[in-house]
């Protein structure tokens, strides 16, 4: 038996498309999963090899049960991320009218993604959550709810018609997926890769975020993400959900992580992975002073120096 994959599912979520555009995907049995934590509970207790679920969206940003997820519990790690274009189709049971529409669903990260639209078109429809917006097709199909916002090709896997298609309140709405497994050796730097890591502030002092920020901005490391999640202990205690350029054998990558090791509570590594962004050759050159090779030659002249052959 293959090894397998488990998705955000039930069949015909935006998940289960963005992760069979992934090479690994054809050769692994995809496993459909209710809910975030449970595709990786899948792989935290050996059921699955790996998990793929959505991390962030460009109109809302993190999605938060997985970051959560991965803040907390057995240490994982991200292996691949893709983006994926997003456009919603409002699912009705054939020959419903809009004028009918009494209840809309959909997953609550797609909400915000469509909230014009409703505004304009169903005013009066009552919104209620579903795991997925697949799970919100398949709720429709079997009569719980009027209509879904979900891939228009969930449609024919689950018995419905699209009344309406292209719905986005925002142009080039993208939704990021990761692919989680747990710890191994991070996959070989491409030249154009990205470092996931939480950080637990050790203390509360004024400047206590610059300071960590400092770290990456001090040795030219650019961030693309910075999501603060509660920690639960407590108003006020957030742990800090960072994605940086580069990876975790770039140096100026690790020294940055050294320095927030050393003033950090906690520092999670989450893993060093490739953009699905950009390619290698469109990646901007290292700020000066902050290649591989300069750190190497600063290094190098402090053991001189401690040896007292500068
Ligand atoms: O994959 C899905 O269908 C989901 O329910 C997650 C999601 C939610 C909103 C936009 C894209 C993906």
């Amino acid at each position: 038996m293959p090894a397998s994959y488990a998705y955000l599912g039930p069949e015909g979520t935006f998940t289960e498309v963005a992760l069979r555009t992934l090479p690994e995907a054809a050769t692994r049995e995809l496993v459909p999963a209710v809910s975030v934590p449970a595709a990786l509970d899948a792989v935290r207790n050996g059921g699955a090899e790996a998990a793929f679920v959505p991390i962030e969206n460009s109109v809302e940003g993190g999605i938060t049960t997985t970051l959560d997820e991965l803040v907390a519990g057995e240490p994982l790690m991200i292996y691949r991320e893709v983006l994926l274009s997003i456009t919603f189709a409002l699912l009705v049971r054939p020959g419903m009218r809009l004028s009918e529409i009494k209840t809309v669903t959909a997953h609550p990260a797609a909400q915000p993604q469509v909230r014009n639209w409703l505004k304009a078109n169903l005013p009066d429809a009552a919104w209620e959550s579903a795991a997925s917006n697949a799970d919100g097709a398949r709720l429709v199909q079997e009569g719980r709810y009027d209509a879904a916002f979900a891939g228009e090709f969930a449609a024919a896997r689950y018995g419905l018609q699209a009344l309406e298609t292209g719905i986005h309140d925002a142009e080039n709405a993208q939704t990021r997926f990761v692919l989680v497994g747990k710890p191994a050796r991070p996959a070989a730097p491409t030249g154009a890769d990205k470092t996931s890591v939480v950080l637990w502030q050790r203390d509360d002092h004024p400047g206590g975020l610059r300071d960590l920020l400092g770290e990456f901005a001090v040795r030219g490391v650019n961030l693309m993400l910075l999501q603060s999640r509660p920690t639960g202990a407590g108003i006020g205690n957030y742990c800090f959900c960072i994605d940086a350029e580069g990876h975790i054998s770039d140096r100026r990558v690790a020294e940055a992580l050294m320095g927030l090791k050393r003033i950090c509570l906690q520092v999670r590594f989450l893993g060093s992975y490739p953009r699905a962004d950009v390619k290698p050759d469109d990646v901007r050159v290292p700020l000066p002073g902050t290649s591989d090779d300069e750190f190497m030659t600063a290094a190098d002249w402090v053991a001189r120096c401690q040896d007292g052959r500068f």
